[in-house]
């Protein structure tokens, strides 16, 4: 092939590879902000999709993310890929948890609203009938620590931060959190660890437990990824997956049937003043910081 013949074909398939992105965008799309929070990439070869959350730098979660985000597990499922990688567009940030300013002085039926499509997906990834691995390509804390929490296997980056926080801003971690916990770390570590609201870094998080393995960077924790997904190739998804779900069976009963008392309980601990002043003291602090 000559080279203005190279040239040409290239285009055309630079073309079609930014074509199949707009699609994915396109299904992606959020109402709210017209942006693509969610961004979904299938590896045809594999048939493994990388689900990436979509909100440079901190990822945090909004109510518009969240409802993306479910419309994206339910697409994995009802599309019958062979396993999910969770991640995010971030550079040194996998989720900062909920969006601090969604807390901050809320109107409760949208707060109301934030919690449930929380649990949604938290449901829905935890009980998922396919295989899924967090590559945590950076910190994870609050609620993005807990969605990490949800897959079955973890993959970090070095330098980072992952932990329940959530007592240190003055919210109590419901019950299911505990027994989700505890089924990763040791009951002994997971109450030290939620009572205090600990956020530890990366090794500290491996020598618990709480993540599997530590990638160099994420092009190796995506790899790594695809590594833990392909041990479940020759195993039929039925069996596997329902077999998953018996060792989940508690946490999952938990969240779908304590739904509604889990987010009044919610909104009540955001809506208490000490926990406004804290959400407050900690933009406040980052601010500050510069
Ligand atoms: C079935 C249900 C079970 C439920 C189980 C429990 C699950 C809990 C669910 C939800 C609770 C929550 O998620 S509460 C929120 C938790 N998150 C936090 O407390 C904030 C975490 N953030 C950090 O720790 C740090 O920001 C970081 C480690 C992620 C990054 O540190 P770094 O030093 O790089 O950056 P800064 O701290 O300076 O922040 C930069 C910039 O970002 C803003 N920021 C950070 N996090 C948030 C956030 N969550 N919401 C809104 N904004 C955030 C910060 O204010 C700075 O902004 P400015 O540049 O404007 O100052």
């Amino acid at each position: 092939m000559n080279s203005t013949c190279l040239q040409k074909t290239t285009r055309i398939l630079n073309k079609n590879v930014f074509k199949c992105f707009l699609n994915s965008h396109i299904r992606n799309q959020s109402s709210a902000t017209n942006q693509s929070l969610i961004l979904t990439d299938v590896n045809d070869k594999t048939g493994f999709a990388t689900v990436a959350f979509n909100r440079p730098p901190m990822s945090n979660f909004t109510l518009e993310l969240l409802q993306d985000f479910s419309k994206s597990l339910d697409e994995v499922e009802s599309k019958n890929y062979k396993g999910m990688i969770l991640t995010s567009t971030s550079p040194t940030v996998f989720s900062a948890g909920l969006d601090l300013k969604e807390l901050l002085n809320p109107e409760p039926a949208r707060l109301k609203a934030l919690r449930t499509a929380y649990i949604d997906c938290c449901i829905k990834l935890y009980s998922s009938m396919y295989p899924t691995v967090a590559a945590i390509n950076g910190h994870a804390i609050g609620g993005g620590c807990f969605i990490a929490m949800a897959c079955e296997y973890r993959i970090m980056l070095p330098n980072s931060k992952i932990g329940l926080n959530e007592t240190q801003l003055g919210i109590a971690i419901p019950e299911v959190a505990v027994h989700a916990t505890r089924n990763i770390i040791s009951s002994r570590d997971a109450e030290m660890a939620l009572t205090l609201g600990s956020v530890f870094t990366t090794d500290e998080a491996l020598k618990i437990g709480l993540i599997d393995e530590v990638a160099e960077n994420k092009e190796d924790a995506l790899a790594k990824s695809e590594k833990f997904l392909s041990l479940f190739k020759k195993i039929p998804k039925r069996a596997r997956g329902i077999t998953k779900q018996f060792f989940r069976k508690k946490v999952i009963d938990l969240m779908t049937n304590n739904r509604e008392k889990d987010v009044e309980a919610f909104v009540s601990y955001v809506m208490n003043p000490a926990s406004q002043k804290s959400f407050q003291a900690f933009l406040d602090e980052a601010k500050n910081k510069k």
